[in-house]
């Protein structure tokens, strides 16, 4: 059944809302079947005013966890791992709990704690405390295994960045290469992603790029410019650079099954009820739309950037959505509708 027709002055004014909820500025790009729409408005940076542009790069955030679970499941088709093993089969030691396996960890149903909860409980003294610090993977598992485990073994879903991390020392344990040097290898080169990079630790965004910025709890109090952190909190579960279309041409390709065989891609879209309109796979949400439509892909939050990377079951349609402001929640329920305005087309009358 053919998706209705995306509605760009719906998209234009879904952005021009965020405007008014405080983001300086929003866009958002849709690759229809070949077809391009782009829209953006306000600016890039509040110093020079220069206007957003869907050229511009930005942090996306836990889109990142798209890129490891993929990484992981390339692994899984070449025989280099198994997503029902136990984690402390590849990584000995590393868990307490010799249940916990890499599809539990890849789905969230783990149970580790996500150290970011008390990282950031106060966002900018939390912000400023870590932008410019350097983690190993291990020291930010360390943070979680300090706290209670948030579910038995394969319990329900209870999203925790700690995944991430894990799924970033499985892929360096299990191909001896960085996380970066996997990511450029099994998609960045593969795909052609000029504009997406993963440049851990380093602080600069490369080339041209929208600042980020945050807003602090205090309700009213002025913006703090985040563009420049390590994201080493993040790293393989949140510290990828990336752009509108780079993301859509990713998520085209993942979903139009040419970054793994069919089996993994089956094994990465096996649900999990992740809130009432929202399912989780490995690495990859599934969020029911309005209009009945089904679309694929992940939201990232990341000091100064709010991403919504997602594509239809083909692959055929995507949306990336950015607005360069985080702990907004009233832009990020907002941006949301990127994703009716994309996929759902103009509202019923
Ligand atoms: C579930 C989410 C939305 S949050 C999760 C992850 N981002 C983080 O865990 C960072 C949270 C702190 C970011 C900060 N917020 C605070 O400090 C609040 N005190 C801000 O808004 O800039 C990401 O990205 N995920 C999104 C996802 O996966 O969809």
């Amino acid at each position: 059944k053919a998706l209705p027709s995306p509605d760009l002055p719906g998209l234009h004014g879904v952005l021009l809302t965020a405007l008014r909820q405080g983001a300086p500025g929003a866009m958002a790009r849709v690759d229809d079947h070949g077809t391009t729409l782009r829209t953006a408005v306000g600016i890039a940076d509040r110093k020079s005013l220069r206007p957003l542009s869907n050229t511009d790069r930005f942090r996306i955030g836990s889109v990142t966890k798209i890129f490891s679970a993929v990484v992981l499941l390339q692994l899984a088709d070449e025989r280099k791992l198994k997503l029902d093993a136990p984690v402390n089969r590849y990584l000995p030691g590393l868990l307490p709990d010799g249940r916990i396996t890499v599809r539990h960890v890849l789905s969230h149903r783990s149970g580790l704690y996500d150290y970011t909860n008390d990282m950031f409980a106060r966002t900018v003294p939390g912000f400023e405390a870590v932008r410019s610090k350097v983690f190993t993977f291990r020291q930010l598992v360390d943070r979680s295994l300090r706290k209670p485990r948030t579910t038995r073994p394969g319990g329900a879903y209870s999203y925790s960045n700690t995944n991430f991390v894990v799924a970033g020392m499985l892929i360096k344990k299990l191909t001896g290469n960085s996380v970066r040097t996997e990511y450029q290898n099994r998609i960045i080169e593969p795909l052609k992603l000029r504009d997406t990079f993963y440049v851990h630790p380093r602080t600069k965004i490369p080339g041209r790029h929208a600042r980020g910025y945050l807003t602090p709890d205090t309700a009213g109090a002025a913006l703090v410019d985040a563009t420049r952190q390590t994201a080493s909190w993040a790293q393989s579960a949140g510290a990828v650079i990336s752009t509108t279309r780079d993301l859509n041409t990713f998520l085209s390709a993942l979903l139009g099954g040419r970054l793994m065989s069919a089996t993994q891609l089956a094994q990465m879209q096996r649900w999990v009820p992740a809130g009432s309109t929202q399912a989780y796979g490995l690495g990859l949400r599934r969020r029911n739309l309005s209009c009945g439509v089904s679309v694929y892909g992940h939201t990232g939050a990341v000091q100064g950037f709010y991403t919504y990377a997602f594509a239809s079951r083909d692959g055929r349609r995507s949306l990336a959505a950015l607005t360069n402001t985080s702990n907004n929640g009233a832009v990020l329920n907002t941006m949301l509708g990127s994703l009716e305005s994309a996929f759902c087309g103009k509202p019923a009358k």
